[in-house]
């Protein structure tokens, strides 16, 4: 195989089209080989409907959302407030960038001194990784801080604009799903409004360009999100995404204008393990790529993560079983970790 040199995935499978083989370092071994794909096992992750109205109450919506967040750790909303033209003009812009020149893709996000705006291919560390994933991703932090701005993409050419107003909005629905859930947790509503809990939000954009053997590769590895919680766009028709629950994958099927939703191992520790941060994983697709922006709603480096008090006041809670550290340590101990991590977090 040719090298890809400092080339993009995305790039170099478009120069090859459809004469490759998955090379060797993209051959997951096969413990984590996902072999046959989207066996339909019957379950799929809640689809909860964010609007009020007289049949439909907010009690109900918090339910539902909070029963899901316990059962799957994930789930999906309609319905949420966010225009649907402003989905459409991100995920465009987006899949635009992505079909830029490698050279141009990088060029645009070599800026940030501090590297908290990059684009990488595979995973974050490409080097270290034992086996390579099917994707390019593009990550940057996002408001309220603006001071990162300036190191967004500049091209296409609307893309902060288009970017920062998606990114407004969809943190104040990310901060509406999570004054819900605390109302139903017994935590109190403003919890993540304060010590920086949801001062740090990025973005992280993937694209999975089409693979010519989705049985041998994955787009990205079995993980738990290190964040709060996580609101993914997925593209409309491709399918990619897979959640573990009891032990069987199965796929988050595309709903158009959905968002996904998922807990993220912080929010599994202040809800002292009532939320579960679940596990999932991405799949390639042999015939189109797919692109998901997931928004990370991540605290501020000095925020301490820890079970929430409230939950001990009210008496739900007898006993914490998580440690308290700030969210830079948890940082720490996820990169060096990886998913043995919940080790480290226990009392
Ligand atoms: O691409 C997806 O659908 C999921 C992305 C994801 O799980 C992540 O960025 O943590
Ligand atoms: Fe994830």
């Amino acid at each position: 195989m040719e090298a890809m040199d400092d080339m993009l995935l995305a790039n170099w499978v478009n120069l090859h089209h459809s004469s490759i083989n998955v090379p060797s370092s993209y051959l997951q071994p096969p413990e984590t080989r996902p072999g046959t794909l989207f066996i339909s096992s019957g379950k799929t992750i809640p689809v909860v409907d964010l609007e009020e109205h007289h049949h439909h109450h907010h009690a109900d919506i918090i339910n539902q959302i909070l029963k899901a967040s316990e059962e799957y750790g994930f789930f999906q909303v309609i319905n949420h407030g966010v225009s649907r033209d402003l989905m459409d003009d991100v995920l465009n812009i987006f899949k635009e960038f992505h079909s830029m020149p490698s050279k141009e893709k990088l060029n645009e996000c070599s800026k940030d001194p501090n590297r908290s705006c990059k684009l990488y291919t595979s995973g974050e560390n490409h080097r270290r990784d034992a086996v390579h994933y099917w994707k390019d991703t593009l990550t940057h932090p996002c408001p309220p801080s603006r001071e990162y701005i300036k190191y967004w993409p500049n091209k296409p050419s609307n893309y902060r604009k288009v970017v920062g107003k998606y990114t407004e909005e969809v943190r104040k629905l990310g901060l509406k799903i999570l004054e819900m859930l605390c109302e139903g947790l017994g935590i109190r509503k403003e919890y993540f409004l304060s010590g920086g809990l949801s001062e740090n939000p990025s973005l992280v954009v993937h694209h999975y360009p089409p693979c010519p053997d989705p049985t041998l590769t994955l787009g990205l590895a079995k993980h738990r999100d290190p964040s709060i919680i996580t609101i993914l766009l997925q593209d409309k028709n491709v399918r990619g995404l897979q959640v573990l629950k009891d032990h069987e994958w199965f796929g988050v099927d595309p709903i158009p204008y959905a968002f996904v939703v998922n807990i993220g191992l912080l929010f599994q520790i202040i809800s002292n393990g009532r939320l579960i941060g679940a596990e999932h994983r991405v799949v390639t697709n042999l015939r189109n790529a797919r692109t998901s922006v997931a928004y990370f709603m991540n605290p501020s480096k000095e925020s301490i993560i820890e079970p929430a008090n409230d939950l001990l006041v009210n008496g739900t809670t007898q006993q914490t079983i998580y440690k308290s550290m700030s969210y830079e340590e948890f940082r720490t101990n996820f990169f060096h970790k990886g998913p043995k991590v919940e080790s480290e977090l226990h009392n």
